[in-house]
C-alpha cells in the first residue's frame, strides 16, 4: 500500500451508531469528518468568497472536471497553476470525475467498454470521455482529491444492466489507477456502484477495496430513489469498505440525509442543494425550511433562523431578504447561500459534538423534530 497524499485518522466511534470522528489530511490542509463540502462546480462556490467559506468553516470543496474541461479548458487551469491558484482557495479541493455530469446532461451518450462519446451541453459538438482522459484531466486541475471515472446507472435498471456496468466501472477505475500521473500528490477515490442489488454492491467493493484507493466513494445513489432504500444501501455498503480510509457518499445534502449517513459510518458528503434552492429565496432553518420570498414575510423583521449567528441571520430580516430576491438582486442571493451554506457546516459541527458526547441518537430526535421531519 503505497503512503497516500490523501490520508484518514480515526478519532472516534460514536457508542450507539456507526458513526465515527476523524479528520482527514491533504496537501492543502487538514479537517474534521464528518464533513459537507460545499460545490463550486464551475471553480466558484456561486456568489461566495473563498475568504468567506474560510471563514463559515468550509475545509475543502468540490469542483467539476466535465464543466471545466470543456469550459475554460484543463489546459488554462493548468497553465494558471491549477484550480487552488486559479480560484484563490487554498484549502482542499475534490474533483468529480465527469461520469455522472455527462450521464446526467448530455442525453446523445454512448458507453463502450472504452469510454463514453456524448456530445456538449454547450455547443452540441461530439466528445469523448474515456477513464484514462478524466484521470488526466483531474491531474491537470490539481486537486487535492480525484475520481475514479464511473457509471452511475439510472436506479431502476435491470440487475443484467448494473452487472454489466459495475464490471465495467471496476475495469475503468484500474484503468484509472494506472493512468494517474500523480499519485504521491493527489489522492484518487475509487466509486462503488451496484445500484441497490446487495450481491452487486458486494462484488463492486471487494473489486474497489482489492485495489490502491486513498480513500472510497459510494456512488449510484441519490438518484431519485426513497430515502428509506438510500438508507437501506448504505447499511450493508459502508461496512464493506476499509475502516482507516475516507468514505464520501456522493450527492448527498438534505439535513435528514446527512445525519441518517453519518450514523451509517459516512465521513464526507456533497450537494448542490444549499446555494441552488437559495436562489430562488428557499433557505434551511432550525425550524425547517422557509421560502423567504413568500408574502407572510413582507412584514416580518425576525432574521432567517433565530438560532443561526451567520452573518446573514445577524444583520438582516426576513422582510428585507424577501424584497432582494424578489427585486432580483443579486445580494439576496449571496445572503440566502451564505446562511445555507453556514447551517449546513454548522449542522455538521453539531454532528461532531454528538459523536464526541455519544448522544448522536438524542441530537437526531430533537434536530428532526424542530426541523419538522416528524410532521406527517
Ligand atoms: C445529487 N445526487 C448524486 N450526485 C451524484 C454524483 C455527483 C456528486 N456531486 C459532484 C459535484 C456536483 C457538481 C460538481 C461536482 C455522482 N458522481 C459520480 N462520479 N458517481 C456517482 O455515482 C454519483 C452519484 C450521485 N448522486
Ligand atoms: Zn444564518
Amino acid at each position: 500500500m503505497s503512503n497516500h497524499p490523501v490520508t484518514y485518522q480515526l478519532e472516534k466511534k460514536e457508542k450507539h451508531t456507526g458513526a465515527r470522528l476523524g479528520t482527514i489530511t491533504t496537501p492543502h490542509g487538514t479537517f474534521e469528518t464528518p464533513m459537507f463540502m460545499p460545490v463550486g462546480t464551475l471553480a466558484t462556490v456561486k456568489t461566495i468568497a473563498p475568504e468567506e467559506l474560510e471563514e463559515m468553516g468550509a475545509g475543502i470543496i468540490l469542483s467539476n472536471t466535465y464543466h471545466l474541461w470543456l469550459r475554460p479548458g484543463a489546459d488554462i487551469v493548468e497553465e494558471a497553476g491549477g484550480l487552488h491558484k486559479f480560484m484563490n482557495w487554498d484549502k482542499g479541493i475534490l474533483t468529480d470525475s465527469g461520469g455522472f455530469q455527462v450521464f446526467s446532461l448530455s442525453d446523445l451518450r454512448d458507453i463502450k467498454e472504452e469510454g463514453v462519446h456524448f456530445r456538449s451541453h454547450l455547443d452540441g459538438s461530439k466528445l469523448f470521455l474515456s477513464p484514462e482522459k478524466a484521470i488526466n484531466v483531474q491531474n491537470q486541475l490539481g486537486p487535492d482529491i480525484m475520481m475514479s471515472f464511473d457509471e452511475c446507472p439510472p436506479y431502476d435498471e435491470s440487475y443484467d444492466y448494473v452487472k454489466k456496468s459495475v464490471e465495467r466501472t471496476s475495469r475503468w477505475a484500474e484503468r484509472g489507477l494506472e493512468a494517474h500521473k500523480n499519485p504521491d500528490t493527489q489522492g484518487l477515490f475509487g466509486i462503488v456502484q451496484g445500484a441497490g442489488f446487495e450481491d452487486l454492491r458486494r462484488q463492486s467493493a471487494k473489486d474497489l477495496t482489492s485495489m490502491d484507493f486513498a480513500g472510497y466513494s459510494i456512488g449510484g445513489l441519490s438518484v431519485g430513489e426513497p430515502k428509506s432504500e438510500m438508507y437501506r444501501v448504505l447499511d450493508f455498503t459502508t461496512p464493506l469498505l476499509p475502516e482507516n480510509k475516507p468514505r464520501y457518499l456522493m450527492g448527498v445534502g438534505t439535513p435528514d440525509a446527512l445525519i441518517e449517513g453519518v450514523m451509517r459510518g459516512v465521513d464526507m458528503f456533497d450537494c448542490v442543494l444549499p446555494t441552488r434552492i437559495a436562489r430562488n429565496g428557499t433557505t434551511m432553518t432550525s425550524q425547517g425550511r422557509l421560502v423567504v420570498k413568500n408574502a407572510a414575510y413582507a412584514r416580518d423583521y425576525r432574521p432567517l433562523d433565530e438560532k443561526c449567528d451567520c452573518y446573514t441571520c445577524r444583520n438582516y430580516s426576513r422582510a428585507y431578504l424577501r424584497h432582494l430576491i424578489k427585486s432580483n438582486e443579486t445580494f439576496g442571493l449571496r445572503l440566502t447561500s451564505y446562511h445555507n451554506l453556514y447551517f449546513l457546516l454548522n449542522l455538521m459541527k453539531d454532528v461532531r459534538q454528538a459523536i464526541r458526547e455519544d448522544n448522536l441518537l438524542e441530537f437526531k430526535e430533537r434536530f428532526f423534530e424542530e426541523y419538522g421531519y416528524n410532521k406527517p
